[in-house]
């Protein structure tokens, strides 16, 4: 990977099939978008892709741990500080939790400023006898279920690029800015506290980091790093016109990156390993994570090693692992031996969502707390057993208190699914949920 690539290195995919691309019904129209988002400036700069492959390296080696969170869907009208400050808040709640109950070194990324696209299961929806195209996103078509707005309108990629640029803009300030420093680690409580009880069980633990802090303080100690988080943002490389758009030559070391985000994961729909997907994220020097569903064998994991990390650099690929609860203790041994037994050093990271939905009577996609809090259990035994590193988690989350998965603390039942169901794809733990998974998995990393 050394040596300085040619810009069309990253135009290889194209010969491929690439699945789950929208198809626009004006070619010239999405060929101007496109024109003009190729002049657009960079959203993060290849040397924070090259800092969270070293961290994420870390995390390879089994030093550190990677949280990873966010929506399911980000959408162009959640563009708002409320929001994103809410899920940010979340997050660094999480992280706090881990670190200090874990005490291990947490590399936090966001599903934040480019998570617009989705990959559907159907191509069409039907509602009372009317069948239109899946929604797949903001970055593609409209949520409204009419003819008009399921259409694909290329202008929205660029829409998606002017959103990840104003929520990517937020989020370094708050992280650079003194919102983030871990003084404010009783604040981002302040409005949860007295309702939950993962709000007091976060508030003995801010306590605790409070008294810790004073004394470091009494002995003379403030460091920097303190005040500041390091944060990254990730999404999934699903469209690939607007990827490729995006990516860039780095002046410095001569290589290709997608500067839309720090991270990109292939989704489990378009893993394939001959297809175009596979291909675009060879060619890119981010850190690369592929989701790896129930299905995936141990040759393929071996493949996509082959392909992504042929210089078995760690820190470069992350097996994202989402096999469901009831199949993860079955699946993942094989392809844990036998990727450690080929010599690779990857990050091995559980998603513990995408294998766990189902349909609830009131027709709403939801998933239990305890089927994912199973699956996370499943991914740590099967590391324990092997003497390999539990590396993370991946979550769909928000900050804000919706009624969309059921269970946890604070407990969400099928009928409640109702009051706050706001997602526009798949059901995300709320903050409550996310803050009662982040103590269940300091417990079980402590117990590792
Ligand atoms: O988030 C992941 C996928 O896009 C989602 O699970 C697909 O959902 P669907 O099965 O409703 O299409
Ligand atoms: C689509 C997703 O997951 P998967 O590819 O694992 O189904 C996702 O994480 O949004």
């Amino acid at each position: 990977m050394n040596a300085k690539t040619s810009p069309s290195a990253g135009n290889t995919w194209r010969n491929l099939p690439a699945a789950q691309q929208p198809e626009y019904p004006d070619p010239e129209a999405l060929r101007a978008v496109i024109a003009d988002l190729e002049t657009y400036p960079p959203l993060v700069f290849a040397g924070e892709c090259d800092q969270l492959r070293a961290r994420m390296g870390a995390v390879a080696r089994g030093e550190a741990f990677l949280l990873q969170g966010g929506d399911c869907a980000e959408t162009f009208d959640a563009v708002s500080a409320d929001q994103i400050r809410n899920k940010l808040k979340t997050l660094l709640q999480m992280g706090a939790v881990l670190t200090y109950a874990a005490s291990v070194p947490v590399v936090k990324v966001g599903r934040i400023a480019g998570q617009y696209s989705k990959p559907r299961s159907k191509p069409t929806e039907t509602r009372d006898g009317v069948t239109l195209p899946s929604y797949r996103g903001d970055a593609v078509n409209g949520f409204e279920f009419t003819e008009a707005a399921r259409v694909p309108d290329p202008e929205r990629l660029k829409r998606m690029y002017h959103a990840s640029a104003a929520t990517l803009n937020l989020v370094r300030a708050f992280t650079t800015g003194g919102y983030a420093d871990l003084r404010q680690v009783h604040a981002w409580n302040q409005d949860f506290v007295k309702s939950s009880p993962s709000g007091q069980r976060y508030e003995q633990l801010a306590r605790e980091i409070d008294n810790a802090l004073n004394f470091m303080r009494a002995c003379g100690a403030d460091p920097e790093e303190f005040k500041t988080v390091e944060f990254y943002s990730s999404h999934e490389a699903l469209l690939l016109d607007y990827e490729a758009a995006l990516t860039r030559v780095d002046s410095r070391t001569g290589q290709l990156y997608d500067v839309s985000a720090h991270m990109l994961w292939i989704g489990e729909r378009t893993r394939q390993l001959d297809h175009a997907h596979i291909e675009f994220a060879s060619k890119i020097r981010n850190p690369i994570g592929v989701k790896l569903g129930p299905t995936t064998t141990a040759e393929e994991a071996l493949q996509y090693i082959e392909r992504l990390d042929p210089d078995r650099e760690p820190g470069r690929l992350t097996f994202i692992v989402r096999m469901g609860a009831d199949k993860i203790r079955d699946r993942l041994p094989e392809l844990v031996e036998k990727v450690t037994a080929s010599g690779a050093t990857v990050a091995w990271v559980t998603d513990p969502m995408h294998g766990n939905t189902f349909e609830a009577a009131s027709g709403h996609k939801t998933r239990r707390f305890d089927d994912v809090l199973d699956e996370v259990k499943g991914f740590f035994e099967v590391h324990k057993a092997l003497g390999t590193h539990p590396g993370g988690i991946h979550v769909e989350l928000t900050g804000d208190d919706v009624t969309e998965c059921v269970g946890g603390g604070d407990e969400i039942f099928v009928d409640d699914l109702h009051q706050r169901y706001e997602t526009a794809c798949d059901p995300r733990l709320n903050r409550s949920q996310s803050l009662d998974l982040a103590f269940l998995v300091a417990e079980m990393y402590r117990n590792q």
